[in-house]
């Protein structure tokens, strides 16, 4: 599985490959030009860089000859080459200081830039400017690489399309221009393999380079309907022979980023900056570009051990980690809000040593994320803060924690103000009563406190429809008290008490804060653990949120919408950014995904670029009647396009185990039953739940079961659809093997 591949199609609605009618046209002898041209450059770089000494990170002492090359360099240069070198005399003095790092990468000759912009500005010569990875600039051989990360010229490239004119600030000095040409290229192994210009897209044949119709550019990497044989409906995948030959040197997506996912990736390294985009949009890319874009401009400040990640499985734990090595990024701690808030609470709290609980009822997770149990900690963590005679310890915010949850005067006071119709005065009860059963036993497990809280309840007695539910009631030993178990949502509940009442988090002696955090599928996070990752971050508060309420699944984490978190944490003021453009999915996916939302989609429907096959449904009478149909289409899928990725996803892991087993006996090569977020990220299929790819990214989708009995009309089985249809990049099927869901959109039973 290629999971969010780093390549992808090179579709800018906003240029002409998206939109052919303003594709301007060219002749061949033009269309050759272009190719002679990127070719005659790539060698020109080639031979420089052939002549430039391969530049080892140097001692110390060799700092300050550098500062004096690259001096003598900007002194040489021409004004326009002199902020990419200031900036590098910057990173070296940055570097200096900590005496810890290597200076700066050498330009690999293997693959030295990803785009060309030629400028001209008034009164001077036109200039090539190279967009790569990294910075190397000689003005004498005419050479301009810029790193991707380097604002302001980077700038000129995402934002600014072939033909556009310009107004720039370089250093302190206004420019302006136009920008002549504006390519694409991808260059593998020192060869020129593709060049995506607004006249078209070249890519390298065995007997020279070929020019791709518009229609093939948009299903470039994919295997759509466009270059589909009407009559292979109910085949999957389809024209591997066109993507995998001709068009597999696809650009990297730092090439490819859009002018506004360019602007939120560039945006100021202070505040926060909250990401609403749909399935595909680019948040998770978006998010790892801005952490190398903010590193690469102050390693000082940002570097790895000062960034976190948190991310909404293991899988994209496995995923990302690989993605942030090619960013420069690569050391940075990525994990899910689960372990790190275990691991967390675990050092505020070294001596709990309470198991935590793993059939936690529904109305107890809601009850510890809602909102209105944030707000009533926030207020009673922060008076507790102040009262001179409570205790501040660790022990101190436990008995607080306890006290917070069982105090069911306040807690229906808070419930009833929050007036949740999905969460009324029933179900809180049902929580207290767990969390009043609870909290003592827990509390038990310290034996140093046992005396003095036995003390101090005795005078407290709590009653509950006649039942004796006292703190403490009962005098069981430690060992044999079952009760005393910890929710896993208590984990962010203690932290977050901890830091209103006692301050930073540590880790060991040293305050544990970042100087960024990226949270990507926020939406599943409560606010309370979003109040607590917050609360690990620097003054500055250098944050991006990325999420997306329509792929929703926990639905009783207390996220409900991106304004209504923001409220619950006081950050009313930060605006909420949307993406609109989904680049993963073709429009046929999307128009599905969008339908089984039903009500809960946004209304404003995302920009789809790309079309593809149609998404088909297949009914059948029993599972072996489609795990027989489904094995007859995997079989020439794989010889036809053997690195296709493919996924069966279904609802329950009891149904994902009886296709896995099915098609084992069917013999399907490269078949996986992935259990728990153990993905490999390679071609062949994966046989597993919706819940488990959260995140991730197939070439292909088959959604199993999709019957009424297993997606009823709720807003879980409409959003776990909706998760899963949008895995896939090129196809999608629907199977069902009884009565169909209601999810299942009219127009697609029809069909
Ligand atoms: N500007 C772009 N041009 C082309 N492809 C892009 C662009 N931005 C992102 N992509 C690609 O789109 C796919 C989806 O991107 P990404 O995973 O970042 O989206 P996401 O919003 O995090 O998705 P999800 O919500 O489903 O996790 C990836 O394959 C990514 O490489």
């Amino acid at each position: 599985m290629t999971a969010k591949q780093t390549t992808a199609q090179p579709l800018r609605p906003e240029t002409s490959s998206a939109n052919p009618s303003s594709t301007p046209q060219t002749s061949g002898a033009d269309e050759l030009a272009i190719v002679r041209e990127e070719q005659a450059l790539l060698d020109r770089v080639r031979e420089h860089l052939a002549t430039v000494k391969p530049s080892r990170p140097p001692p110390t002492e060799d700092y300050e000859a550098q500062m004096i090359s690259l001096r003598d360099q900007i002194a040489a240069s021409r004004l326009e080459d002199v902020p990419a070198l200031v900036q590098q005399m910057e990173r070296i003095a940055g570097v200096a200081a900590r005496r810890a790092e290597v200076v700066t990468e050498p330009v690999d000759p293997r693959s030295p830039y990803f785009g060309h912009l030629r400028l001209r500005e008034r009164g001077k010569q036109d200039r090539d400017v190279l967009i790569g990875r990294t910075t190397h600039v000689d003005a004498k051989a005419g050479v301009r690489i810029v790193d991707w990360r380097h604002a302001p010229i980077s700038q000129l490239y995402y934002r600014y399309e072939e033909g556009a004119e310009y107004e720039e600030t370089f250093g302190d000095r206004e420019v302006e221009g136009k920008v002549l040409a504006r390519r694409t290229v991808t260059i593998e192994s020192g060869e020129l393999y593709r060049i995506a210009a607004p006249q078209g897209v070249f890519v390298r044949v065995e007997d020279g380079y070929r020019r791709l119709d518009a229609r093939a550019v948009v299903l470039a990497g994919g295997q759509g309907k466009a270059v589909r044989p009407e009559d292979m409906r109910g085949a999957l995948g389809t024209g591997a022979s066109f993507a995998a030959k001709e068009d597999r040197h696809l650009p990297e997506i730092a090439a490819l980023l859009d002018p506004r996912q360019f602007e939120l990736i560039s945006r100021p390294d202070a505040g926060i900056v909250v990401i609403q985009g749909g399935a595909g949009s680019g948040k998770t890319t978006i998010g790892v570009h801005r952490m190398a874009f903010l590193a690469f401009n102050n390693r000082q400040r940002f570097s790895a051990d000062k960034m976190l990640v948190i991310v909404g499985s293991p899988a994209l734990r496995a995923y990302i980690s690989e993605v942030l090595p090619a960013l420069g990024i690569g050391q940075v701690t990525v994990e899910t809000f689960a372990e790190w808030a275990r691991a967390a609470r675990t050092r505020a709290f070294p001596w709990l040593e309470a198991p935590v609980e793993e059939n936690t009822p529904s109305a107890v997770t809601r009850y510890k994320t809602h909102p209105a149990l944030l707000r009533l900690l926030e207020e009673r963590a922060r008076a507790y803060a102040l009262d001179l005679t409570t205790r501040k310890d660790s022990r101190g915010i436990l008995w607080f924690w306890a006290d917070l949850l069982t105090d069911k005067e306040s807690v229906e006071k808070a419930f009833a103000e929050a007036n949740d119709p999905e969460f009324g005065l029933d179900k809180v009860r049902q929580a207290w009563r767990w969390c009043a059963e609870r909290c003592p036993a827990v509390l038990d497990r310290d034996p140093g406190d046992r005396a003095e809280r036995k003390a101090a309840l005795a005078d407290e007695p709590i009653e509950e429809d006649g039942e004796d539910e006292r703190l403490g009631a009962d005098d069981r030993p430690i060992e044999e008290d079952e009760r005393a178990l910890l929710d896993p949502e208590d984990d962010a509940l203690l932290l977050r008490a901890y830091q209103v009442i006692k301050g930073d988090l540590k880790k060991g002696k040293q305050p544990y804060v970042f100087e960024h955090l990226f949270v990507d599928e926020a939406q599943d996070l409560a606010p309370v653990d979003l109040g607590v990752l917050l609360g690990v971050v620097s003054r500055q508060k250098s944050v991006t949120l990325a999420g997306d309420t329509a792929q929703r699944l926990f639905m009783d984490s207390g996220f409900r919408d991106w304004s209504r978190v923001l409220e619950d944490l006081g950050l009313d003021s930060v605006n909420i950014e949307p993406l609109r453009i989904a680049y993963r999915s073709t429009r046929e996916v999307l128009a599905f995904a969008r339908d089984v939302l039903g009500p809960l989609a946004d209304p404003t429907p995302p920009v789809a670029p790309r079309t593809g096959a149609p998404v088909e449904h297949h009914h059948f009478p029993s599972q072996g009647a489609a795990v027989a149909f489904l094995a007859d289409s995997i079989r020439p899928l794989f010889s036809r396009e053997p690195r296709a990725t493919l996924a069966i996803l279904a609802r329950h892991p009891e149904q994902a185990d009886a296709y896995y087993e099915a098609l084992k006996m069917a013999e399907i090569p490269s078949l996986r039953r992935v259990r728990a977020f153990d993905f490999l990220f390679r071609p062949g299929v994966d046989v597993t739940e919706i819940r488990q790819v959260k995140g991730l990214e197939y070439d292909y989708v088959v959604l199993v079961d999709v019957n009424g009995s297993t997606y009823p009309l709720d807003d879980e089985s409409r959003h776990l659809l909706h998760i899963g249809a949008t895995r896939a990049a090129h196809q999608l099927w629907v199977i069902s093997t009884s009565k169909p869901s209601p999810l299942v959109p009219a127009w697609l039973l029809n069909a």
